[in-house]
């Protein structure tokens, strides 16, 4: 259960309307896991994260709460009896608050099917229908608010296919199309392609005011368990806090500046002299995602297969043949860790060989499956999955999301989680029945909220191979240790990565060609982009996965202007960036 009391949260503003919103979200959420299917309470709660201003945790729930009526309205569905007996509970009591909603109240009587031989629809199907409309309100508006155009406008036209000129529905419809023909730049008497509307937003990505298991990642204890872990795969290293250069979105001119505003994150240090060449990190994860169904990739490793054939080393499992591994280790860490969760259920198989355009996504969603079957075999949440648990989320402090409603508002946050209907809702479900998980039962652990975090932590650090055949994604994996190293333009590292993630000492340094080799106290710096372009391009490659324009002295020396053409620092641009790294994810140092 839920602690009721928010904490790993950097939100203490004390707002009384927002805290009064936050406890009865809890309220729900407790009465949730006392009453899993009681679609009522999921209508509730969306409501509720819609007045929070969080329109995708809103539309999650509005499609548990459809789920559920399907349940309801079919005898032979799975939890038909419960969704029916929780639902029977709220027609003998008084007529839920959630669906006095506008016209709802009045339509009730005017049921396509389901009316009783008397001409009065029975209490029961009444609610499921009022409710079934009131679900595809909150999730259309809700998956505009996101910008996911194109579902919004589905849910939408759902809605509309039973209650024709439902007000509220038909309002919405008119914002989904407004908003279309700004985003695809077309004039009021131009023909909308529906099937073209964009379907990816992007929602907060923030440490949720409730969520108990995010760990302060600086803690002495947090950092000890770290270093224990690390000791095999690195070592001569350790794991500690380092003082980086905040980042701006984009070019800046403050290139010649001596110093620079740092926040503090976490980084790679060598412990003991390394010398060039010599092997700094080399780290094995059973996080690994593939996307294509015949690829002879290890489904443990994501390393290559070896040719199958007799003491090659590779192994199958002997209750699902398709899955393969590279050798008895893994097959041994895959049957420890989490394959039983998964095996014969082809759950993988949801987001395999997806279209071009799809190849991202589907890693990232089989990324989450993997988590998912991590947490199911071993019995812990996923946010407690060593692999997850303590990388970096890029998350942004929860007041600089919260969208300010008072009339002398500035323009409206960036969220910047990307999300979307299908990868971030629907899939997630569709793999957790696969699993045979009652997503009702278990919503603590398998939440909205609990799957957007885990993608913020995937998506800032997962590593993918690109096919030698077509060039497209196909592999992807997460190494927690790998990824603590930050990025430098005059690198001390290299890395490949196979079926481990190898970490090199570099034989040169690249600023200077000087011998490599790290000294002891130094930091490992590793490299996000192509370091051998020119300053502008390294900056933009990196810029995608540094989640900034790159300020290390390298760059800052390359780029930089002389004294005479200097402009003045634009230091309301870092200070208002550094506000979100500040309590994101550990103190500001401020600028020097
Ligand atoms: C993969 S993580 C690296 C580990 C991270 N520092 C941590 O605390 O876990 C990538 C993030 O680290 C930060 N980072 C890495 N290299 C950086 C650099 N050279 N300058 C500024 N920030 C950097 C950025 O915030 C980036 O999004």
């Amino acid at each position: 259960m839920e602690a009721s009391s928010p904490s790993g949260s950097s939100f203490d503003d004390r707002d009384p309307h927002r805290e009064h919103l936050l406890a009865r979200r809890q309220e729900l959420t407790d009465g949730l896991e006392r009453s899993p299917y009681d679609l009522i309470l999921y209508l509730d709660r969306a409501v509720v994260y819609s007045n929070l201003a969080y329109p995708d945790l809103a539309a999650g729930d509005a499609y548990r709460a459809l789920l559920l009526i399907d349940e309801v309205s079919d005898e032979s569905f799975e939890y038909h009896e419960q969704a029916l007996e929780a639902l029977n509970e709220h027609a003998v009591a008084s007529f839920p608050d959630v669906l006095q909603h506008g016209e709802l109240a009045d339509g009730g009587t005017n049921m396509a099917d389901g009316d009783s031989p008397d001409g009065r629809a029975e209490p029961v199907k009444q609610l499921a229908y009022l409710a079934s409309i009131r679900c595809y309100q909150i999730l259309s508006i809700s998956l505009l608010l996101c910008g996911c155009l194109k579902s919004a406008l589905n849910f939408c036209d759902r809605g509309l296919g039973i209650v024709p000129d439902n007000k509220e529905l038909r309002d919405i419809k008119g914002y989904i199309e407004r908003v279309a023909r700004q985003k695809l730049r077309k004039s009021d008497d131009e023909p909308l392609d529906l099937l073209s509307l964009p379907d990816r937003g992007v929602v907060r990505r923030e440490i949720y005011p409730w969520n108990t298991h995010e760990p302060d990642r600086f803690s002495d204890a947090s950092l000890s368990l770290l270093n224990k872990r690390l000791a095999t795969a690195a070592p001569k290293c350790a794991v500690r806090v380092s003082h980086l250069p905040v980042l701006l979105d984009g070019a800046t001119n403050t290139d010649n500046y001596n110093n620079i505003p740092t926040c503090s994150q976490l980084g790679l240090f060598a412990t003991q002299d390394i010398e060039p060449g010599e092997s700094v990190l080399s780290e094995y994860t059973l996080l690994t995602a593939n996307n294509r169904h015949k690829e002879s990739t290890c489904d443990a490793c994501s390393g290559e297969l070896p040719p199958l054939q007799d003491n090659s080393g590779a192994m199958s499992c002997p209750d699902c043949c398709d899955t393969v591994f590279c050798s008895e280790f893994c097959f041994d860490q895959a049957q420890a860790k989490y394959h039983p969760g998964v095996c014969d259920r082809d759950v993988d198989a949801v987001a395999k060989d997806p279209d071009a355009k799809e190849s991202d996504e589907s890693l990232y969603v089989l990324l989450l499956a993997r988590v998912l079957a991590l947490s199911a075999h071993q019995d812990i949440h996923p946010l407690e999955v060593e692999e997850i648990k303590y990388i970096w989320g890029d998350f942004v402090p929860t007041r600089s999301n919260d969208i300010d409603l008072s009339v002398n508002a500035g323009p409206p946050p960036d969220w910047t989680l990307p999300f979307s209907f299908k990868y971030s809702i629907e899939m997630p479900l569709h793999l957790l029945e696969k699993m045979d998980i009652d997503i009702y039962a278990t919503l603590d652990r398998y939440d909205t909220w609990v799957l957007n975090t885990a993608y913020a932590k995937f998506r800032g650090t997962a590593s993918a191979r690109k096919s030698t055949r077509d060039g497209r994604p196909d592999v992807a994996a997460v190494h927690p240790f790998w990824c603590l190293a930050n990025h430098d333009c005059d690198p001390n590292v290299t890395w490949e990565w196979g079926g481990r993630m190898v970490l090199w000492a570099r034989e040169t340094r690249v600023v200077g060609h000087g011998r490599g080799g790290i000294k002891a106290g130094e930091e490992i710096l590793n490299h996000y982009c192509d370091v051998d372009l020119p300053v502008q391009q390294r900056r933009e490659w990196a810029s995608g996965s540094l989640g900034g324009w790159c300020m290390c002295q390298r760059c800052r020396q390359e780029a930089g202007t002389p004294k005479d053409k200097r402009d003045d620092v634009e230091m309301a641009d870092w200070v208002k960036k550094a506000d979100g790294v500040d309590s994101a994810d550990g103190q500001m140092d401020g600028a020097h």
